[in-house]
């Protein structure tokens, strides 16, 4: 007989699952029947559309046997099977997307560690939570031979032949000496009615149970065999809401995300007419694990008249919803729909249509706390959504949040136009890496003074490529206010005296300044710093920096025009100053330190250092 090495990182996770650090043990229980009927959804859906597997009288059951004697307790369904292959690949290796993050996250300390467990979703291994040995029985659809992989959990497995009559799989579970309790019929009944009542198999429940029958010396008791049916058997979906308690929605979500976690929010709909289909979508609280991952596991399953077709399908929404989490059954889509055909599918595009309006409705209808919640977890793949889906593109505005330059925390949209000026419809913000920097940017200033809010856009790899292609919002107009004029209260006729007064002094600075900067201009928009950076809007690259970010490459130069404060005491003083080596080093100090204000390096940081130094030296 073979022995196999788990891969490292189950190894790790077994170690997990046997000390334990899931106080809810239970699960053990959700998690295997949910395995089970998937196993179930696949072979049904085989039996429809597959001549080879239509069986007569197919039914598929998940049944569970208690054995007191044995101390075990066995969970079996007809469904589509393993082979040898099979059970090594599933149960041997984590395929999962995630898998590696997720244990690199671990950190010994057991309340974090069993939350992280909670938002993972363990299956199978929960088993070792209570289980001494496991053997996992299968016999695969179609295939002759079966196979029984063993494991006491310590790192190692085997896998042999064995007989089996009818396909699917079998999972024995000899259970440690302290966890009796599965072994009790009311126990095990309680946990399925709690989790697996609306799975859509019946899960039959045999155990044994003392009878005595007759009087007196006649008294006889026997041990009898008791078979019964435990759960609904009834797909949750299908039933009509006002059947339906928040509980049952919320036991349901727990099944199907494999966690803990209480969902944010969830929605049913029934849509009939033209197209029939029942949607069930849950938004959890948690980002799942893969949300930034090009290979992450689509969340949303769909089914044609309940029968299951796929859940691997990352087309049934758009990518940005990729955390929503729930059921698509269609009554329309012919059973064997070809997977790869799906996209095309005129049905399948309306019922993705209508999900996409009913799940941004109910985000949109979120109170102010969970959607704190939803903002912290998904505001970076709503302006995902923003640049992507042209379609629902208001709605999504009036989603995302920004953090304000006047505001505490993320504001939103129609907060920020509630507050704006109502005549000039704009809207101001300013992006970059560093909330810090952003907040103490000189060119804030003039806003601030003028009491004008601007937008602090500090996820800059996502903001600076989103920001500029959202236009208008409500007929509000983006603003970048790197690239426009600042609000002042000086008339046209002021600005051109003032500049024409300091032009002997712009010229000079731009004299030693070259090519570093563009143009050196007098600025309204500063009121503290003696000096800023803005970039050249009419700079035709200005308008491509957003699509280089996007391929991946490197941001082109923007020229740089430097705007000096004619009221601050520096300027004035710059402007009389003769010693021509003092006044060289002063133009390059006041373009190095406005750079550096916005985040931008010095060309030359030495000699940045250097003349602070000096300059230092000199004012001693
Ligand atoms: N009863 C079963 N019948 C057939 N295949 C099974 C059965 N139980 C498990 N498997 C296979 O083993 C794989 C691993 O199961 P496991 O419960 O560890 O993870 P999962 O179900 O894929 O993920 P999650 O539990 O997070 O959904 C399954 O994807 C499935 O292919």
């Amino acid at each position: 007989m073979a022995k196999h090495q788990f891969q490292t990182e189950i190894g790790q996770l077994l170690k997990l699952m046997t000390h334990s650090l899931y106080s809810n043990k239970e699960i053990f229980i959700r998690e295997l029947i949910s395995n089970a009927s998937d196993a179930l959804d696949k072979f049904n859906y085989l039996s429809l559309t597959d001549e080879k597997f239509k069986e007569e009288n197919w039914s598929g059951k998940i049944s569970i046997k208690l054995d007191k004697d044995d101390n075990s307790l066995t969970i079996g369904d007809n469904g589509i099977g393993m082979n040898e292959e099979d059970l090594m690949d599933n149960l041997g290796t984590i395929a999962k997307s995630g898998t590696k993050a997720f244990m690199e996250n671990l950190t010994g300390d057991a309340k974090k560690d069993s939350n992280l467990i909670g938002q993972f979703g363990v299956g199978f291994y929960s088993v070792f939570m209570v289980a001494e040995k496991v053997d996992v029985i299968s016999k695969k659809a179609g295939e002759e031979q079966a196979y029984m992989f063993s494991t006491d959990g310590t790192g190692e497995y085997e896998v042999k032949p064995v007989t089996k009559d009818e396909h699917g799989t079998v999972i024995y579970i000899k259970l440690k000496e302290d966890e009796k309790e599965f072994l009790d019929k009311w126990r095990v009944q309680e946990v399925v009615k709690k989790y697996s009542n609306h799975i859509a198999y019946p899960i039959i429940l045999n155990y044994t149970e003392e009878e005595t029958t007759g009087e007196g010396d006649e008294k006889e008791t026997k041990t009898v065999q008791k078979s019964e049916q435990i759960n609904e058997a009834t797909a949750l979906w299908t039933l009509p809401k006002s059947e339906l308690k928040e509980e049952d929605y919320i036991e349901f979500y727990k099944t199907i995300s494999h966690g803990d976690d209480e969902p944010l929010t969830y929605l049913h709909n029934k849509v009939e007419g033209a197209n029939e289909f029942t949607t069930l979508f849950y938004i959890p609280k948690k980002a799942p694990m893969d949300l930034y991952r090009a290979d992450y596991q689509p969340g949303v399953k769909l089914y044609v008249k309940r029968v299951f077709i796929t859940d691997d399908d990352k087309e049934l929404l758009p990518p940005y919803l990729r955390f929503v989490r729930g059921i698509i059954d269609s009554e329309d889509l012919p059973l064997n729909v070809s997977r790869e055909l799906l996209q095309e599918n005129r049905i399948l595009a309306n019922i993705k249509q209508n999900s996409v309006k009913k799940i941004l409705g109910a985000i949109k209808k979120l109170d102010s706390e969970k959607m704190e919640i939803f903002t912290e977890q998904y505001n970076r793949v709503i302006k995902e959504g923003i640049y992507t889906d042209h379609t629902n593109k208001e709605t999504l505005l009036g989603i995302v949040r920004y953090k304000s330059s006047s505001e505490e925390g993320m504001v939103s949209l129609d907060d920020y136009i509630s507050r704006g000026d109502s005549e000039k419809k704009e809207i101001y913000y300013i992006v970059g890496a560093d909330e810090k920097v952003l907040r103490n940017s000189p060119l804030l200033e003039a806003y601030k003074k003028a009491n004008i809010e601007v937008l602090i856009m500090d996820d800059e790899e996502v903001d600076s490529i989103v920001a500029p292609m959202i236009g208008s919002y409500k007929e509000w107009t983006f603003k970048d206010i790197t690239t426009i004029d600042a609000p002042d209260s000086k008339t046209e006729e002021e600005k051109e005296e003032i500049s024409k007064e300091f032009k002997p002094l712009t010229d000079k600075i731009k004299e030693v300044l070259g090519d570093e900067v563009k143009e050196v201009k007098i600025s309204t928009r500063l009121t503290e710093s003696p000096s800023c950076v803005i970039k050249d809007a009419s700079d035709p690259m200005a308008g491509m920096a957003a699509m280089f970010a996007q391929m991946g490459q490197e941001m082109p130069e923007i020229p740089l025009i430097l705007e000096i404060n004619p009221e601050h005491e520096m300027i004035k003083k710059l402007d009389k100053v003769e010693d021509e080596s003092l006044f060289n080093d002063l133009s390059w100090i006041l373009l190095d330190s406005a750079k550096l204000s916005e985040g931008l390096e010095p060309k030359d940081k030495g000699a940045f250092a250097h003349r602070v130094a000096s300059l230092a030296t000199k004012a001693l």
